[in-house]
């Protein structure tokens, strides 16, 4: 599982669960509904399963107590400001290896570095600048699992692993249209 946040509202991997898209007031202002619909697709795309999806808006303490291990570093008070300004999407996803999958396809932290060398990334496609660079993903399945906690408090990864991890591996799933997310095919 893997846990993402798409900004415009930016995931859950053991082997597999987490993502999350950030895109806020710059963003938002102009395209960010068209801009979180083509991350939406590109995730389906790229044979993530998607747990759990969620648009919410962060409080400024949301976003310092997310990005407390940075306080201090220069740019923390810009991404504490830029991850509150605005709607931003929650993911828990899932698919083999999807940290590193999720990392891939967001591209690399600096986004002149994503533009020249991965420019069909995420950040290379959509990224502004270094701290606004659209998306989130967790870096490991330790994080994954704190980051999910955050987002989804009610989401019990353990039971999640237990029940459903083994029927979207083997790709009993279906697709909700209507609430954008995977649920499973019920077999009768
Ligand atoms: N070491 C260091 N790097 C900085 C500092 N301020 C900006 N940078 C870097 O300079 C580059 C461009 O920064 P800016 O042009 O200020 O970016 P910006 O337009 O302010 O956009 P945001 O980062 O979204 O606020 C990025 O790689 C930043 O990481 C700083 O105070 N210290
Ligand atoms: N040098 C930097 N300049 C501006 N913003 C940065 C810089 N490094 C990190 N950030 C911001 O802090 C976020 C978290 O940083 P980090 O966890 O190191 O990267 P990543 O999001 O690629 O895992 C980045 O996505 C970016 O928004």
């Amino acid at each position: 599982m893997a846990l993402s946040v798409l900004p415009w509202a930016q995931q859950l991997p053991a082997s597999r669960l987490t993502q999350l898209p950030k895109e806020a007031r710059s963003v938002s202002r102009s395209n960010g509904a068209e801009r979180s619909k083509a991350l939406h697709q590109r995730i389906l795309d790229n044979n993530f399963g998607i747990v759990r999806c969620k648009d919410l808006v962060w409080r400024r303490q949301d976003s310092e107590r997310f990005y407390a291990e940075h306080s201090g570093r220069f740019f923390y008070q810009r991404l504490v400001e830029f991850m509150s300004s605005g709607p931003m999407r929650a993911y828990i996803l899932a698919r083999e290896d999807a940290i590193s999958h999720w990392r891939e396809l967001m591209g690399p932290t600096k986004v002149f570095r994503a533009r020249f060398n991965s420019p069909a990334s995420i950040r290379g496609q959509f990224g502004l600048t270094d701290t606004r660079n659209t998306t989130h993903g967790s870096d490991s399945l330790e994080s994954a699992q704190r980051e999910i906690t955050f987002f989804f408090p009610d989401f019990c990864a353990d039971e999640w692993m237990k029940k459903e991890e083994p029927l979207f591996r083997s790709g009993q799933i279906r697709y909700d249209h209507q609430n954008q997310i995977h649920t499973l095919s019920l077999s009768s």
